[in-house]
C-alpha cells in the first residue's frame, strides 16, 4: 500500500523511516528533539517524531510499538502501552516515552525510539441480539481451559 507522508522535521529528509530488512514489519520512528532529554525513572514525555501520515482508508490503522531492545534493556516503553493511529489522523505522530525502569535514560536527538506498524482493520456493524448462538466456550475465559 502507499500512504501520504509529511516530513515535518528537515533532519528526517536523509533518515526517513524505512523497512530495515525485506521481512521487517515495523518502520522505526525517531525522536525529533532539539537536545538530549533525560527521562528519570517513572517519567513519561511526549516525543515528536517529525512525521505525519494520512492512511485515509478506514481499512487500515497504524500501531506505535516499543522497540524490544530499548524496552527490555533500558525500560523505555510507551506511556499508553500501544499507540493507535486512526486512518483519518493527520497530525504529527507522537510517541509517549515512558521510563518504566530504575535508571535515568538519556534520549538522544534523532535516535530510533519506537516503531510503526500498519495493520488492516475491520469496522464492525452491530447486529443486536437477545441471545448468542451457543459456542463451545460460552462465557468461559480467564484461564477456564486450565494451564497445561
Ligand atoms: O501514541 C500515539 C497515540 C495516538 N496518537 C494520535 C493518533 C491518533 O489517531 C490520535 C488519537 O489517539 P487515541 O484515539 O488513542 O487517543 P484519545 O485519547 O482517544 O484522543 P482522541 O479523543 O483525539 O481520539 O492521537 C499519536 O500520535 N501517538
Ligand atoms: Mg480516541
Amino acid at each position: 500500500m502507499k500512504m501520504d507522508v509529511k516530513i515535518l522535521d528537515a533532519r528526517l529528509r536523509d533518515q526517513l523511516p524505512h523497512y530495515a530488512t525485506t521481512g521487517s514489519a515495523g518502520l522505526d520512528l525517531r525522536a525529533c528533539i532539539d537536545g538530549p532529554i533525560i527521562l528519570a525513572p517513572g517519567e513519561t514525555r511526549l516525543i515528536p517524531t517529525g512525521l505525519a501520515i494520512h492512511l485515509a482508508d478506514p481499512g487500515y490503522a497504524a500501531l506505535i510499538l516499543p522497540r524490544s531492545g530499548l524496552g527490555h534493556k533500558h525500560g523505555i516503553v510507551l506511556g499508553n502501552l500501544v499507540g493507535l493511529i486512526d486512518s483519518d489522523y493527520q497530525g504529527q505522530l507522537m510517541v509517549s516515552a515512558w521510563n518504566r525502569g530504575q535508571q535515568a535514560f538519556e534520549l538522544t536527538p534523532m535516535e530510533r525510539l519506537a516503531q510503526l506498524v500498519i495493520v488492516p482493520v475491520v469496522q464492525a456493524e452491530f447486529n443486536i441480539v437477545d441471545d448468542f448462538e451457543a459456542s463451545r466456550r460460552g462465557e468461559g475465559g480467564f484461564g477456564s481451559t486450565g494451564r497445561q
